[in-house]
């Protein structure tokens, strides 16, 4: 299932590779690393009318947080483009932003300079464009059931009456699984299940742009494998745009299409590529070992991304 998912994700999801490939020809094909995927020689430039239109874009975005007197930058000039279907990622090592990043997105934090926009407008604020489930497994109202829990959300966005916020929220549970514990309590629910009402609840709120941070990472290793099983099958489902933060570079190969690396704090983009040919059962094969090697290098070594590898790498960015 996922192998044909991430092969349908290419066809949807056209990217800046994709239309470099397209329009090159074939004399003059972008180069193909070990992996399958097309390598921008340093300081190719796609032409601008041959790019798709991008539905969320970072424009330099610069974070910093004051406490007291010390301030923490924690992402310099971060560009990057999200494309309608993809399933994006941040990928970095702890403390490189990623969290501040997904949260700016989500207009809870302000960029000290910078932009987000979401279809060519700013963000200046959250809004149920731009979704959220979080880590933690208290995310949902224990006062509540889980079909109350996703009937708040909706009625909170105003969008819809009573009636078709209840039809709406069975149908996002039921697409989880919880179809059978519409009215089970938080508490009574293990974390995966906790998990899916979470993401049901944002699913139900059908955003341009699904922000996960870590959704997966407090779980144990065979929920969390689950977990991501199923998060394929619901994008398979509804072509959700995703921004998906991790630091599990296994993670990040089985449930993006395509990755932006980050740099050690403060966060800089180190690299960008596309990760589609890989499905959950590609994990431990040779490809996806040396795929994995290669992203560790890229985010631990010094050395600029294109010279660390310059087959793995779509697009590179050499440090400020
Ligand atoms: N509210 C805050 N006040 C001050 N500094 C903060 C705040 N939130 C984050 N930081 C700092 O900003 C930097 C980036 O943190 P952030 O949580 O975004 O990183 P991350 O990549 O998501 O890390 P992790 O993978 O460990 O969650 C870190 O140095 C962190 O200490």
């Amino acid at each position: 299932m996922t192998h044909a998912l991430k092969n349908t994700s290419l066809r949807l999801a056209a990217t800046p590779a994709q239309v470099l490939q397209k329009s090159q020809p074939a004399s003059q094909s972008a180069p193909t690393g070990p992996a399958g995927q097309a390598s921008l020689p340093r300081g190719d430039v796609l032409p601008e009318a041959s790019l798709p239109e991008a539905l969320f874009r970072a424009e330099r975005v610069n974070l910093r947080y004051q406490t007291g007197d010390a301030i923490v930058q924690a992402t310099r000039d971060v560009s990057f483009s999200i494309y309608k279907g993809d399933r994006f990622i941040l990928l970095g090592p702890s403390g490189c932003g990623k969290s501040s990043l997904l949260k700016a997105a989500a207009g809870f934090i302000k960029p000290q300079s910078g932009a987000f926009t979401l279809n060519g407008n700013a963000i200046s604020g959250p809004g149920p464009d731009r979704v959220v489930v979080f880590q933690e497994f208290d995310q949902l109202a224990p006062w509540k059931t889980v079909l109350q829990n996703v009937i708040f959300a909706l009625r909170a966005s105003r969008t819809l009456d009573k009636v078709q916020a209840r039809e709406r929220a069975e149908h996002y549970l039921h697409r989880v699984g919880l179809g059978n514990f519409l009215h089970a309590y938080p508490h009574t629910l293990s974390g995966g299940m906790k998990q899916r009402v979470a993401i049901a609840r944002a699913l139900a709120m059908e955003p341009a742009v699904l922000l996960m941070d870590e959704p997966f990472a407090a779980l144990d290793a065979l929920t969390r494998r689950k977990m991501q099983e199923e998060l394929l099958q619901l994008w398979e489902e509804t072509r959700v745009t995703l921004m998906f933060v991790t630091h599990s570079i296994e993670e990040a190969l089985v449930v993006g299409n395509r990755i932006l690396l980050l740099s050690p704090h403060p966060g800089r983009v180190r690299a960008e590529l596309n990760s589609h040919q890989f499905s959950m059962d590609s994990a431990g094969s040779e490809q996806f070992q040396a795929a994995t090697s290669r992203i560790h290098r890229l985010l631990f070594e010094e050395l600029p991304a294109f010279e660390a590898d310059s087959t793995l790498a779509e697009h590179s960015h050499e440090p400020a």
